[in-house]
């Protein structure tokens, strides 16, 4: 695919529908020294689960941040659920959520304490209910009670998605969702995403360095480098462009400059 063919492909601001659960528009966000978002445009249809894959650098996590309205950018626009971030965030803000392991919730409080507090933040009706919900469900009874600063990486991460899952999201942002999990359990945190995406028909836009979870998860790819959209469409459709058979080989051939001529020699 050319850069026309792609540019001519990739959604714009014009065919913006009403549904889409995220619309960015020529992002760009500069730092003083590094465009870490060099003017990127994609839509997300809602009920959509899509993988942002990327080298260290890329402008994953800048790119997430302004979807997030927490990093404002140099130009361009961003759209979620229909509302402009960051100046409508108020609207839509207890209708999304985050994860990250890199980010820490309270060390001292209890887990059960944390979700309380993330639940009250969101003003989630039943508070007591919903966090006994997803204690079941992400398997957190047996440690409700201890300290956030207690638990192991595993069980840490598990209770970062019970709190991203506390309002029930619309719209979920995950970046490195299974980051320090062994696989069982990176694998049944993804069971889990996937049948929350099904029963609640969300939106999952995830940042990911693993290859084999975004070709499990994703029904599309967004692949960028140096802050700019390399390539974007379904894992089997990129796969096949670059003759690969797998995603990863798929982000060497991205990473190491291979991609046009391998693109080519599929053609
Ligand atoms: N607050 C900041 N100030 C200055 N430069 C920044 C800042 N945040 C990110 N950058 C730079 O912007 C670029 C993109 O960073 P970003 O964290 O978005 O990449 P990433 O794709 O998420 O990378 P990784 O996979 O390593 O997490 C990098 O060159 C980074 O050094």
């Amino acid at each position: 695919m050319t850069e026309n063919d792609k540019a001519s492909s990739r959604p714009t601001v014009a065919d913006r529908s009403p549904s889409a659960a995220i619309a960015v528009d020529h992002l760009v966000k500069v730092y003083k020294q590094t465009r870490a978002v060099d003017d990127i445009s994609f839509t997300l249809p809602r009920g959509s689960i899509t993988g942002l894959l990327g080298g260290n650098g890329a402008g994953k996590t800048t790119t997430i941040a302004m979807i997030m309205g927490l990093v404002l950018p140099t130009s361009g626009r961003v759209q979620v659920l229909g509302h402009r971030m960051p100046e409508e965030s108020a609207a839509v803000l207890g209708r999304m959520n985050f994860e990250s392991p890199y980010v820490d919730m309270p060390m001292r409080l209890t887990v059960r304490q944390n979700l309380t507090v993330f639940g009250k933040l969101y003003a989630v009706k039943n508070l007591s209910d919903r966090i006994a919900k997803l204690a079941a469900d992400l398997d957190l009874t047996d440690f409700i009670d201890r300290a956030n600063g207690k638990l192991s990486a595993g069980q840490k991460t598990r209770v970062a998605l019970a709190k991203a899952l506390i309002n029930q999201p619309e719209l979920l942002l995950l970046d490195e969702p299974t980051a320090s999990l062994d696989p069982d359990t990176a694998d049944w945190v993804r069971a889990h995403l996937e049948r929350y995406r099904r029963d609640n028909d969300a939106t999952i836009l995830l940042a990911s360095h693993n290859m084999l979870e975004v070709e499990r998860l994703c029904d599309r790819v967004i692949i960028m480098k140096r802050g700019r959209i390399e390539d974007d469409d379904a894992p089997e459709a990129i796969m096949a462009r670059y003759n690969r058979t797998t995603l990863e080989e798929v982000f060497l051939d991205v990473a190491r400059g291979r991609a046009n001529g391998t693109k080519e020699a599929a053609r």
